[in-house]
């Protein structure tokens, strides 16, 4: 599996922040961390390319306050949420003038919460659009430590991004930087992520619950010399469905059972649905019933909001009627994926079902639609999943290079288990620069 898009983004980030240099491999290769390492190199961190995947960071140390040496610059952030949310909050503390834009698309993602949460301690940040949304100017603020309050609800990168500079707010006398979540925290595996990267820079957050976040004064993000990126189980759940739906086995490398991230919880569900998981420590197995094998099932997703949507497609071939819970987050993502996916599944004679944050899908009675022409709506994750679809019918994805965003070469791997195992059937698939089938 190509490098985790959040480890790789957030490893970036807290290697820029260190005092020292720390040398970052198996970085991902794809659209998500290009938008990081060109901001970080815009802003003065030097960055040396050693390999392919092997970057050479120089922190520009902790100091408060955060003084980068780049003061005045335009941003281009792509459609890169984990890249907008954090820098946002970083630059935010920095004492200089930065604009952050992206693709029409991320200026209909929202980020007033963080904006919001990062005005109680000084932060001075103008919306040049849309109340709420990008694109923005940050100006220097006159920072001060603090109390601050974030809502959960809405995307937890926005708290992600306040514990990633909480060491910056550090306070003169005894007070502690502290974070309250005011509502729901959605997406939770993700801050357990950001802590636990945060503790291999040299930071222990304390929380109480999922409530209230502090940094024990004094503490410095310091390079751990060497980190490696896991494998993205967001990634690898494409797959894991395609061993649960074919028979298998297929096995993806580069993570394992003891993974960091919340996405490696989608094997579990697969499994629920009748799939065989093996794990080992650095790989992990799905061997499958075969087509219609599978049983539906109906699950909070709240811990899974990307691979949940590998879900949606695997019902498919599931039998009864799928139900994903609690994927509100779904509406501000890379598009409406909500409202995308059922559209999609229904070109496949699914049922669908769409509610505010759930969706049911029941599968066609007879056999799938074949030859669907698949929109993707600029979303990676649209056309990795719909690729599954070939399992049961040929089909069609239209501007399949989406997945650069996080997966450059997907539909080589993908088409590479087709060709590892021919004896599977009518499973084949074509590809050239335009056009997937
Ligand atoms: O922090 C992260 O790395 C991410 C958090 C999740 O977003 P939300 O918290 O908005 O659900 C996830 O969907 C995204 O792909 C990556
Ligand atoms: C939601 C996603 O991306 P982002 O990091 O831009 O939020 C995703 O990768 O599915």
């Amino acid at each position: 599996m190509p490098g985790s898009k959040s480890i790789s983004n957030r490893i970036l980030l807290l290697a820029a922040l260190s005092e020292g240099v720390t040398d970052v491999c198996d970085l991902l290769a794809s659209d998500d961390t290009a938008r990081m390492l060109d901001a970080l190199s815009t802003l003065g961190v030097s960055i040396l390319q050693i390999g392919r995947d092997h970057y050479r960071l120089q922190g520009v140390g902790d100091q408060f306050p955060l003084r980068l040496p780049t003061t005045e610059a335009d941003l281009f952030l792509g459609n890169a949420g984990t890249v907008f949310r954090p820098l946002t909050a970083m630059l935010a503390l920095a004492q200089g003038h930065y604009r952050l834009s992206g693709v029409p698309r991320m200026h209909e993602r929202p980020i007033g919460d963080l904006v919001d949460a990062l005005r109680q301690v000084g932060a001075d940040i103008t919306y040049l659009g849309k109340e709420g949304f990008p694109p923005l100017q940050i100006k220097p603020g006159r920072i001060h430590p603090g109390e601050i309050t974030v809502r959960g609800e809405v995307s937890s990168q926005f708290l992600t991004a306040l514990l990633m500079v909480l060491p910056f707010l550090r306070a003169e006398m005894d007070e502690l930087p502290v974070i309250t979540v005011a509502g729901e925290l959605i997406s939770r595996p993700y801050i357990d992520l950001t802590i636990a990267l945060m503790a291999r820079f040299g930071v222990q957050v304390e929380r109480e619950e999922w409530r209230r976040f502090t940094v024990p004064a004094d503490q410095r993000y310091r390079s751990p010399g060497q980190v490696f990126v896991e494998g993205d189980a967001s990634s690898a759940s494409y797959f894991l469905a395609a061993g649960a739906i074919g028979r298998g086995p297929v096995r993806v490398e580069g993570l394992g059972r003891d993974s960091v991230q919340g996405d490696i919880r989608f094997a579990e569900a697969l499994e629920r649905m009748g799939a065989d998981i093996r794990f080992g420590d650095n790989w992990i197995e799905a061997s499958g019933p075969g087509p219609g094998g599978l049983r539906a099932i109906d699950l909070d997703c709240n811990h899974i909001p990307d691979a949940a949507m590998t879900l949606a497609v695997t019902a498919l071939f599931a039998r009864g009627n799928t139900v994903l819970r609690n994927i509100a987050s779904w509406r501000v993502k890379e598009t409406d994926r909500i409202a995308a996916m059922a559209q999609e599944l229904r070109k496949l004679g699914a049922e669908v079902e769409a509610g505010s944050d759930f969706l049911q899908i029941s599968p066609p009675r007879g056999e799938l639609v074949a030859n669907a022409a698949i929109d993707t709506y600029d979303d990676h994750r649209m056309a990795m999943c719909f690729s599954l679809v070939s399992f049961g019918a040929p089909v069609r994805i239209n501007d399949p290079r989406c997945v650069s965003k996080t997966f450059p070469d997907y539909f080589e791997k993908f088409a590479a288990i087709a060709y590892a195992d021919p004896g599977q059937g009518k499973f084949a698939a074509r590809i050239d620069s335009s056009d997937i089938s």
